[in-house]
């Protein structure tokens, strides 16, 4: 592993460097990896894989999902499988159904974990939250996860690009003595940047943190206020937006992104500078005891009930989409799909 220094603490990291791909072949040249889910994982890490050289194959129950992996070049019958078929199969076996729908299918899916056989996940979700999910794998199978850190959509995206999102990865159990090397050459398969080790535990919590907070959940949160605000003192929708989403966006965080928040900070106006610089700080302060309320939800084990909960119920999907609709129809948004229309990119 390389030793590389983050900000003072001294971490290692496994680097493409030093686990190339050819080695990740190597270890994994007689395993079949059945990756059981097509969502949004599924495709991401099923394809790089794929791609990568290795034995995949896909299990998949028929439908619309069944089909779409038909559409990425997925053959019935010989890569594409009914799910039970694929975990019969399997000898690295990717669990990548939703975090609820596992707790389903986690009795047929023990029912092939014969001795010597991987689970593997994405997420510490299962495993941690066992009395919930009912998730006990037993002890003759390696149990690991490599978590990409970012959307399946993206980890695609990125290895066509020629880019590789970074993962986390975690041995929870090591029966065949092999779970670290077949974790990490899992790893690199799908197409990961580099890989940080944790345990299922801290990946869970982190995971489940981050979603709700910056990610996702306060950044939704801190557009929605000062549009408000702006849109309360008169200015228009497209003013409101492009100050608040679109340059953010499509000019400020790539430059984050690039080099560091001080360096897109230098590549605007001393009159921007002085005011981030003023404000960051009380935004932080304001927001703190949010994310720590969060945090204590996450750690005391309600924001995995309210997921397994919410995303059991049959009717979960069109609930969902129910509130994505409203997130889509709110003005803010609408105002997002007119202005994302006029990029001159999209004529
Ligand atoms: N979405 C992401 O980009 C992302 C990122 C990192 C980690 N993860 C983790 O990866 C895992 C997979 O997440 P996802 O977002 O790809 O899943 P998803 O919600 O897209 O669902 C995956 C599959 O589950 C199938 N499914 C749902 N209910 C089922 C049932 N009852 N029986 C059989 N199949 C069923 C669906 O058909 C779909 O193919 C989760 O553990 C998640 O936390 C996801
Ligand atoms: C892509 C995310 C948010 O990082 C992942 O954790 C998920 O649950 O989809
Ligand atoms: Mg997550
Ligand atoms: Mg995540």
């Amino acid at each position: 592993m390389a030793k590389i220094n983050f900000g003072g603490v001294e971490e290692e990291v496994v680097t493409r460097e030093e686990f190339p791909l050819e080695k990740a072949r190597e270890i994994l040249k007689d395993e079949v990896i059945a990756v059981i889910g097509y969502g949004v994982q599924g495709p991401g890490q099923s394809l790089n894989m794929r791609d990568n050289g290795f034995n995949v194959i896909v299990g998949q129950r028929k439908g619309k999902t069944y089909d779409k992996a038909v559409r990425d070049g997925w053959v019935p019958g010989e890569t594409l499988f009914e799910i039970e078929e694929a975990l019969e199969k399997g000898t690295i076996i990717c669990f990548l159904l939703s975090d609820a729908a596992q707790i389903e299918l986690w009795p047929t899916v023990k029912s092939h974990l014969t001795a010597g056989k991987a689970l593997y996940f994405s997420h510490g979700f299962g495993v941690t939250y066992k009395e919930q999910t009912g998730i006990v794998p037993p002890a003759d199978v390696d149990v690991f996860l490599v978590a990409p850190k970012g959307s399946g959509t993206s980890l695609r995206r990125m290895f066509v690009e020629g880019k590789g999102l970074n993962s986390s990865f975690a041995i929870y159990q090591d029966a065949t003595g092999n779970a670290r090397q077949r974790a990490i050459a899992m790893g690199i398969g799908v197409g990961s940047g580099y890989l940080f080790e944790t345990n299922f535990y801290k990946e869970v919590t982190s995971d489940l943190t981050g979603e709700r907070g910056t990610l996702m959940g306060a950044i939704q949160g801190i557009f929605a206020a000062q549009y408000d605000v702006l849109r309360a003192n008169g200015h228009s929708p497209s003013e409101a937006f492009n100050e608040t989403v679109e340059e953010l966006t499509q000019s400020l965080m790539p430059l984050v992104a690039e080099n560091g928040m001080d360096w897109m900070y230098a590549n605007c106006s001393t009159t921007a500078q002085r005011g981030a610089l003023d404000w960051w700080k009380p935004f932080r302060d304001a927001t703190k005891p949010v994310f720590e309320q969060l945090y204590n939800s996450v750690k005391a084990g309600e924001q995995a009930n309210i997921s397994i909960t919410r995303n059991s119920q049959p009717d979960y999907r069109e609930k969902l989409e129910e509130e994505l609709k409203e997130l889509r129809e709110s003005e803010m948004w609408r105002a997002g799909t007119a202005v994302r229309s006029l990029r001159p990119e999209r004529n």
